[in-house]
């Protein structure tokens, strides 16, 4: 069953949102990726949030960029935990979506990472995490992720030529 929804506001996004996508498969987290935007098809962004807990989904990532309105309306209208990745924008770098997503008033948080790629990574590290609470081999998954990483930082000393 898909526990995780990877969300965007439009299709340019995609080349950001991939690095959540590809962690969560090597995590091996089912989930499912659509186009969704606040914007030009609230309609559907609100039954899209109305609805997720209902169809089994735990956690939602939410990218978006420039007036990146999408994470926090998403957030409005469902109270499961909603991470946001500021797409990086060509006019302002993505420090508007940065703003957009981050400064949500008191009662809706969206849990925002950094801009781009490695925020877009993050995001799906931090949906595993959620997850792991309940599920002891993503507990495992993730021992193991971070001791990769140590080990690959380790060896990196070796090629300081
Ligand atoms: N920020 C939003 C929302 C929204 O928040 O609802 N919908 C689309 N967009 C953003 O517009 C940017 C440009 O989109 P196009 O490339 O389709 O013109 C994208 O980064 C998208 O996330």
């Amino acid at each position: 069953m898909e526990k995780v929804a990877l969300v965007m506001g439009s299709k340019s996004d995609w080349e950001t949102m991939k690095n959540a996508a590809d962690q969560l498969t090597d995590f091996g987290i089912a989930f499912n990726k659509q186009v969704i935007s606040a914007h030009r098809m609230p309609d559907e962004m609100f039954d899209f949030a109305k609805n997720a807990r209902g169809k089994g989904i735990q956690v939602i990532i939410a990218g978006a960029g420039g007036a990146a309105h999408l994470p926090g309306m998403i957030a409005a209208k469902t109270t499961l935990p909603v991470i946001g990745v500021p797409v990086k924008t060509r006019t302002l770098n993505g420090v508007d979506s940065l703003l957009s997503i981050v400064q949500m008033p008191g009662g809706v948080p969206v849990a925002t990472v950094a801009i781009g790629a490695a925020g877009a990574k993050n995001a799906a590290i931090l949906a595993a995490e959620i997850l792991s609470l309940q599920d002891e081999h993503l507990q495992q998954v993730l021992v193991d992720f971070r001791e990769k990483q140590a080990q690959a930082s380790r060896e990196s000393s070796d090629q300081l030529v």
